[in-house]
């Protein structure tokens, strides 16, 4: 197992962001996180980043504590970063690529988020949807086994979305994981092989979209997809 996650709590002063929530992630899969807008997604993952703490539970890596090599085995494709205005695409990679003791060759990164023809744009002129692929290739540019990637196509248009799932499913080719978080849930269906919904710091379902779509879609002809599952789910308030 990739990860195994027992009884994660994390809570700030008079708020339980998340609430005792166990799961495993295998190797080799694209994971995914949904739920809606404060559920607890982002507490989580960076919990699994170890970029906070966790007020309680254990959170074991290939089945041991993670130590201080688990951030040269980790990508993670944050979703605001501000790039150097001053430095081209090329630049930026090899910046990049001097902060870690192994990285991938820069051809490499390259060729896997389509930047072969950007390389000498400044960051300040490449589109969105440019920008997230550089971001993504910041984040594999150490080769990590596992990849965090926080709603990566989000305010991309339909055409860069679809470069950013070909991507994304590239690198689970090379047998990395992948731990996702998105609000589109046809992203969700479409890449992530597990998926847990949660919603005010727990986990209310889980599976692959299969799974979920057999277990929370009605044959009352409503769409069977996983934004069905997700509005079921979670849409109470909603139909309320
Ligand atoms: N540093 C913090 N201090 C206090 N409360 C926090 C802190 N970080 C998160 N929270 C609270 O914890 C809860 C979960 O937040 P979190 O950001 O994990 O949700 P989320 O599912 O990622 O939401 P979104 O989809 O909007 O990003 C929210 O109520 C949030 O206000």
């Amino acid at each position: 197992m990739l990860l195994e996650i027992n009884g994660l709590v994390k809570r700030y002063k008079n708020i339980t962001a998340v609430d005792g929530i166990s799961f495993s992630i295998e190797e080799g899969i694209c994971f995914g996180l949904l739920g809606q807008n404060g559920a607890g997604k982002t507490t989580t993952v960076e919990m699994l980043e170890d970029i906070i703490t966790p007020t309680r539970g254990t959170i074991l890596f290939k089945g041991r504590e993670r130590d201080r090599n688990f951030r040269e085995k980790i990508g993670i494709q944050f979703q605001h970063t501000e790039l150097l205005s001053f430095l081209t695409v090329d630049d930026t990679l090899r910046t990049f690529g001097r902060f870690y003791k192994n990285s991938l060759p820069m051809e490499e990164v390259r060729r896997l988020c389509m930047l072969e023809a950007i390389g000498k744009q400044m960051n300040d002129r490449i589109s969105g949807g440019q920008k997230q692929r550089l971001l993504l290739g910041l984040a594999l540019i150490n080769d990590p086994d596992l990849l965090f990637l926080d709603e990566p196509s989000t305010g991309l248009d339909p055409l860069a979305r679809q470069h950013m799932w070909k991507i994304i499913r590239g690198v689970k080719a090379q047998g990395k994981s992948i731990v996702l978080t998105t609000h589109y849930m046809e992203e969700a269906q479409t890449l992530c092989d597990d998926i847990i919904i949660m919603d005010q710091g727990r986990i209310i379902a889980q599976g692959s979209p299969e799974t979920l779509m057999a277990q929370h879609c009605k044959d009352d002809g409503e769409p069977r997809n996983l934004e069905t599952v997700f509005l079921n789910l979670t849409g109470r308030h909603l139909r309320a």
